[in-house]
């Protein structure tokens, strides 16, 4: 077998379906061809267990694909379709709800054999026509009625621009165009499953809520009780999971998806991701993040105004990003005002040569003044010399870290009154909340709904234990085992930093040494875990660079 480093993933949103052109990263360059061999051939015991469901083309394509209530429920009604390219393709709505669904509400097998005919044969025209690109890929659909369908929505994890977005999307989503009515929102994250009411959602409750933040919903860390949820789900005959939240979140939903696997229930659960942080792995960016990145430029530019009007003043913004720097990285990109930014993933020091008290110094002798940004995951190895509370955690595990902001800002005052040649003025601003508190802008606006969509579409086709996102420009559907396995982190031997690096003129607080080994033991990590050619002494060698230690300290 091919090694399954590299799969694709299922894409089923109609709008994006067809786009499952090779990819300039791992993804194998092949057609998809329904004579395709599946590693999952309906075994359903051994479909029941976790193992990954990897299929294989003839022209040597991978796919990873998600679960299908099918899998485990050999009795429901499935039919394979090839239509829902063509109607989007022509910029139709969805084929689904004008013709697929009321043919399968006749649960005639002439009907479903004669819609299978036509729609290969639609198909096959519109890819002559150059519609669509590429060999089409069998969809299995779950024939249900939109009556049958209860469907419930949960926020979970800390705010994020878009969450009222992805809900109201969900709701008109469900309700526009399958004529699904029954939607309910569970108050307060995870545990509101079994304590807290429900509320009823429809298009009428929730159409002004994408212009808010927050979540209508409202949200929770903790209170995971995978039993007590399972019941609340089976008790109130709830058959569609839609679980937004963070890494945290959708490791919860695996669990929920594998327990209702367990006990056989024919209830599909989707995961939509979302954070701030644009930490979840595999998929390309979550939503929130651009909303964050542009609500962090007024800070920045506050800083800036500030810096620029006294002498030798420094502007420190701190920003969100527990694990992960991406907020802090691309702001500081965005901005231009910023000459340093310091991130989780690379460590930095304060004394000496080469460290942040020079590079300081130096900025206010050129010009007078000077912007940092700083993830609030960076540098709290360094406060863990000073402070000890290191090993608190939140409600969900979540480690507590301690303020480098503040602990920078006293530190760099007390080095500069010190020194009597320089006297400097330090301006703090903390905008983390305010952050994330904002409504989403157009295109987180854009890509929620995205995202909501492609829920539903799956969910409605049977497909469960999946996340939605996009991979490589393309949405896709992905195994939660996929998502959850590590968190995403900026690669600091990347392009990416490096083009900070450049546009701040910042020094990297590593040695030639440190980035030559960080790189190699990148691309090993990467071969290792992607490739098949897994051994021990890859997988487990010490990291032994500055970023792998404090990879050790803050992960
Ligand atoms: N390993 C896990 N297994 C089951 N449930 C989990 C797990 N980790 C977190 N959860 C649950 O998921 C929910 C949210 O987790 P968490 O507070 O870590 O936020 P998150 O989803 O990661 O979002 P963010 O970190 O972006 O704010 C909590 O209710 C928590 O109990
Ligand atoms: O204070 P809270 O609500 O626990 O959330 C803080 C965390 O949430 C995040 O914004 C992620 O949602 C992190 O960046 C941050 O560390
Ligand atoms: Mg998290």
């Amino acid at each position: 077998m091919d090694s399954i480093s590299s799969p694709r993933f299922r894409c089923f949103d109609p709008s994006n379906y067809y786009d499952l052109t090779p990819s300039p990263r791992h993804y194998y360059p092949a057609s998809f061809s329904p004579k395709s061999k599946s590693h999952s051939t309906g075994d359903s015991a051994k479909d029941n267990n976790l193992e990954p469901k990897i299929t294989t083309g003839d022209a040597g394509y991978v796919l990873e694909d998600v679960p299908h209530l099918s899998d485990y429920s050999p009795e429901l009604p499935v039919t394979h379709s090839f239509s829902a390219h063509f109607s989007l393709a022509k910029g139709h709505t969805p084929i689904h709800c004008k013709i697929i669904l009321p043919i399968q509400l006749l649960s005639s097998i002439l009907l479903i054999w004669m819609t299978q005919l036509l729609s290969k044969l639609l198909c096959r025209r519109i890819v002559q026509e150059g519609h669509i690109s590429g060999v089409l890929d069998p969809v299995r659909r779950y024939i249900l009625n939109q009556e049958e369908v209860y469907a419930c929505i949960v926020t979970c994890g800390g705010l994020c621009p878009g969450l009222n977005t992805v809900i109201r999307e969900i709701v008109c989503g469900l309700y526009h165009m399958y004529g699904v009515h029954k939607v309910i929102g569970i108050e307060g994250g995870y545990r509101g499953f079994y304590a807290r009411n429900t509320v009823t959602l429809t298009p009428k409750v929730v159409n002004d809520i994408h212009k808010r933040g927050g979540t209508i919903l409202g949200t929770s860390r903790g209170g995971h009780d995978t039993s007590k949820i399972v019941d609340s789900i089976q008790d109130r005959g709830i058959n569609q999971v839609y679980i937004i939240g963070g890494d945290g979140t959708q490791k919860g939903a695996s669990v929920i998806f594998e327990e209702i696997r367990r006990r056989g229930l024919k209830v599909s659960v989707a995961g939509i991701p979302k954070t701030i942080d644009n930490d979840i792995s595999v998929i390309d960016k979550s939503f929130g993040f651009d909303t964050a990145v542009e609500e962090a430029q007024r800070a920045i530019s506050a800083a800036h105004v500030e810096a620029e009007s006294f002498e030798n003043c420094i502007g420190l913004v701190k920003l969100m990003g527990r694990y992960s720097g991406f907020i802090a990285m691309y702001a500081t990109l965005a901005s231009r005002d910023v000459d340093c930014c310091l991130i989780p993933e690379s460590p930095f020091y304060l004394e000496g040569s080469g460290g942040l008290f020079e590079f300081i110094e130096k900025r206010l002798k050129e010009i007078g003044h000077m912007v940092i940004v700083i993830a609030e995951g960076a540098g709290q190895e360094l406060l863990s010399e000073s402070m000890c509370n290191m090993n608190q955690q939140d409600a969900s595990g979540n480690k507590l870290l301690l303020d480098i902001g503040l602990w920078l800002s006293q530190n760099i005052k007390d080095h500069f009154s010190k020194r009597q040649k320089i006297k400097i003025n330090l301006k703090y601003i903390d905008p983390t909340y305010m952050i994330r508190a904002v409504p989403s802008n157009a295109s987180d606006n854009v890509s929620c709904t995205l995202l909501a969509h492609s829920a539903i579409h799956g969910a409605m086709a049977g497909y469960t234990g999946f996340i939605t996102g996009p991979v490589n420009g393309r949405h896709a559907y992905i195994p939660f085992h996929r998502v959850i396995e590590k968190q995403k982190k900026v690669v600091i031997t990347d392009r990416m930093w490096a083009r900070l690096l450049s546009s701040t003129n910042q020094p990297s607080f590593l040695n030639h040494k440190d980035v030559i080994e960080d790189k190699i033991e990148e691309e090993t990590e990467q071969y290792s875990v992607n490739g098949e050619n897994h051994s021990e002494a890859t997988i487990n060698k010490p990291r032994t660079s500055s970023a792998g230690k404090l990879e050790k300290l803050v992960g």
